[in-house]
């Protein structure tokens, strides 16, 4: 069999943005203003600041405004709640994206409460958790709506078809498996507590790995011609001092079994944030009362 097809993450993500670009001009022409994205990053984590800067990037290329605001890493949470509810009452602020994880000293729930669920672009809000449970509008979380807009790109219905998700966090595992449910696939979900999970992934038609472990899944538990969506972003030693991202998915060996894979670099992460960008503009639509007839 022929090695697997590679999903280019990063030319969908494109695909999204340019989509987003014109949607921001429409809004923007009647509206009468922009819509705005505040990214908070509390610390100083090196891969954290990368993440920022290019969401402040991307929301600037889309044509949106970019608010960033950084707190040392000793702030405390009353500092953040303080900060948030600023940003609750800013008109001009549509989305609101508090950087995870943080520091210690701040409940990541009482943080996460405090955002105003329309305006919680990151869709871990117990409303908008509530909302994707019951089938209602609200804001899905970003990277497992980017890898359902992969997988029903690649698979048009993905009505019947087995998939497990290897992972039950709250912002990838568990969202990735309800997104997976509404469109009708019959879906495992596996965590460090599983048996047998190759044999498990070796059922499932769509197999998404969000795990945090480099080279977790192994070329032999894939179905042949199965679609294979890596979320891990892992960064490893490469030799000489150097370091370099993979996924959680052996890549080479699944390759050579699956029917289409996502690469890492350049496959879920780059739809992350093109699908934020997306979520603020469907927030921009909803606070002034308008439409959104988008993707
Ligand atoms: N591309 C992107 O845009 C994004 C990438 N990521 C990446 O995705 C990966 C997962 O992230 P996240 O969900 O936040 O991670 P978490 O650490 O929150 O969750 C990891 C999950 O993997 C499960 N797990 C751990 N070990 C095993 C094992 N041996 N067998 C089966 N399951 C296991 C855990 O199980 P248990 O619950 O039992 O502990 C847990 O549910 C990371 O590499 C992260 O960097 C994350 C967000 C966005
Ligand atoms: N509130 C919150 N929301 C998040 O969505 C969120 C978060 N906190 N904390 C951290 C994780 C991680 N995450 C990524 C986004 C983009 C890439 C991405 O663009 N990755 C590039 C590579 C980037 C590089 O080279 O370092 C790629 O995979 O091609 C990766 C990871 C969002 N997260």
């Amino acid at each position: 069999m022929s090695d697997a097809a590679i999903i280019d993450g990063k030319a969908h993500a494109a695909a999204l943005r340019a989509q987003v670009a014109d949607g921001v001009a429409a809004f923007a022409a009647a509206a009468g203003r922009v819509p705005g994205l505040a990214v908070v990053l509390v610390g100083e984590d090196p891969a954290s600041q990368v993440y920022v800067r290019s969401k402040g990037q991307a929301t600037e290329a889309a044509g949106m405004a970019s608010f960033s605001h950084r707190l040392p890493a000793e702030a405390s949470e009353a500092e953040l709640l303080a900060l948030i509810a600023l940003l609750n009452a800013d008109s001009a602020v549509d989305g609101i994206l508090v950087q995870l994880p943080l520091p210690h000293q701040i409940d990541e729930d009482r943080v996460i409460a405090a955002i105003h669920p329309d305006k919680d672009v990151d869709g871990f809000s117990i409303a908008n958790v509530g909302r994707l449970s019951v089938g209602q509008p609200g804001f899905v979380p970003c990277t497992p709506l980017g890898c359902a807009m992969l997988l029903e790109d690649r698979l048009g219905d993905l009505a019947g078809l087995d998939a497990i998700v290897i992972g039950r966090s709250n912002i990838v595992g568990k969202p990735m498996a309800q997104l997976l449910l509404a469109r009708n696939c019959t879906v495992t979900i596996a965590h460090s507590r599983t048996r047998d999970l190759a044999e498990k992934v070796r059922r499932a038609d769509i197999v998404v790995a969000a795990v945090g472990r480099p080279h977790f899944v192994r070329g032999d538990w894939i179905k042949p011609g199965a679609t294979v969506i890596d979320v891990g972003i892992n960064r490893i030693e490469a030799g000489d001092g150097k370091t370099r991202l993979v996924g959680d998915v052996a890549f080479d060996e699944a390759r050579a079994v699956a029917g289409a894979i996502t690469p890492v670099p350049g496959g879920v992460g780059p739809m992350t944030i093109a699908v934020l960008m997306r979520n603020t503009l469907v927030a921009a639509h909803r606070t002034a009362g308008l439409p959104y007839t988008g993707i």
